[in-house]
């Protein structure tokens, strides 16, 4: 059977770590009646990722009835295969005919590591993250419509989901010499809740997420640069973790060769994202904070009145996104879109 052909009406998806991305984009999947959730796998209790998908701390609660029976969870009578199994080579999905895994559990970053699941019988595997080898990547609403066929892909990180249509659209128009980038980024599960070792080489990671604002290391100049190889070594990223559970607030600092201001910036910004980049970005005037973009589908939000200028040729564009539920609308369209 050809692999890229769907057997069931519906797109077949299996998720490898059940977290914060994971959970987000089962709740997604189970809104759309493209797909079929067939499968789970995680490390923890049945009981605790039957529970976490129904409460969660940051979006609503989810209103489906959700039991286990016989080791599968049953989601308003549909039955989903559970696995807890940290080693993908001993895991048969071919039962389940999966079409695509969505591998959100931060640790098979390469493709050598998901390979066991395409030879247990998954058909495309996507990585929730930038990978650690040459992994094609891509961006929906950027690149997708260059996916050709490729077994295994990355959809790159939430912060490259956010800033490479943007930057798409300002290197077009004025082209981009050099740029720097701020994450005013909620914590993730990878730090620390109170002051505790931590396993990282960032020091300090070992700090209280909740009490800090803790500047971090970040992947995302490379995994911007991915996109932008002209811009080589003319990219810098800063993570700065906020004590807040959902959010990020990008300030992206661009030198660019061609002279601007603010009205024209903001004109072309409204403009382009209207007619090209409608599905996964948008524009906002008001006055918002963090708490108003939870739960937005965007991948990046523009704050108009943020845009500044400084001589002709200083750019700075400010835009929230919704790190986790954003990101996972673009891992689900992804899926949809490969499958
Ligand atoms: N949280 C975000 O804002 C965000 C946004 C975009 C991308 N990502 C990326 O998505 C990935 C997951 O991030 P997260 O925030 O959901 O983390 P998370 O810790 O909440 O989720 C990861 C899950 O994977 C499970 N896991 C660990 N080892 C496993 C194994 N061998 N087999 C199966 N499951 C295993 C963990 O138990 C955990 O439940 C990371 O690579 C992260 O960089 C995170």
């Amino acid at each position: 059977m050809d692999k890229g052909i769907m057997v069931s009406g519906k797109i077949r998806v299996f998720i490898n770590g059940f977290g914060r991305i994971g959970r987000c984009a089962a709740r997604i999947i189970l809104e759309d009646e493209c797909f079929e959730l067939v499968g789970v796998n995680d490390l923890y209790s049945c009981e605790q990722m039957a529970y976490l998908l129904k409460y969660d701390s940051v979006y609503p609660r989810l209103e489906k009835s959700i039991t286990l029976t016989e080791g599968c969870l049953m989601i308003d009578g549909h039955r989903v295969a559970l696995f807890c199994e940290p080693d993908p080579q001993n895991m048969d999905l071919g039962p389940l005919d999966v079409d695509v895994v969505l591998q959100c559990s931060g640790i098979f970053l390469t493709q050598k590591s998901n390979l066991p699941l395409i030879k247990c019988g998954a058909k495309r595997v996507i990585v929730s993250a930038p990978p650690t080898d040459s992994m094609p990547t891509f961006i929906y609403g950027v690149n997708h419509s260059d996916y050709a066929d490729e077994e295994i892909i990355s959809n790159s990180s939430c912060s490259a989901n956010a800033i490479v249509p943007l930057f798409k659209i300002i290197d077009r128009y004025f082209g981009i010499d050099t740029a720097m980038m701020s994450m005013y980024h909620s914590y993730t599960v990878y730090q620390n809740i109170l002051d505790n070792k931590h396993y990282s080489k960032d020091i300090r990671r070992t700090r209280s997420a909740t009490q800090n604002i803790i500047p971090l290391m970040s992947s995302a100049a490379e995994a911007t640069g991915y996109f932008f190889p002209h811009l080589k070594g003319r990219l810098y990223a800063k993570s700065i973790r906020v004590p807040i559970p959902s959010t990020t607030l990008y300030e992206l600092h661009m030198q660019v060769n061609k002279k601007t201001n603010v009205e024209e910036l903001n004109q072309i910004l409204k403009q382009e994202i209207k007619s090209s980049y409608a599905d996964i970005l948008d524009t906002t005037d008001a006055p918002g904070s963090s708490e108003d973009y939870v739960q937005s589908p965007y991948s990046a939000i523009v704050n108009l009145p943020f845009t500044t200028v400084v001589g002709d040729n200083l750019l700075k564009i400010s835009a929230w996104q919704d790190n986790e539920y954003g990101y996972a609308k673009r891992l689900v369209e992804m899926a949809k879109h490969i499958a």
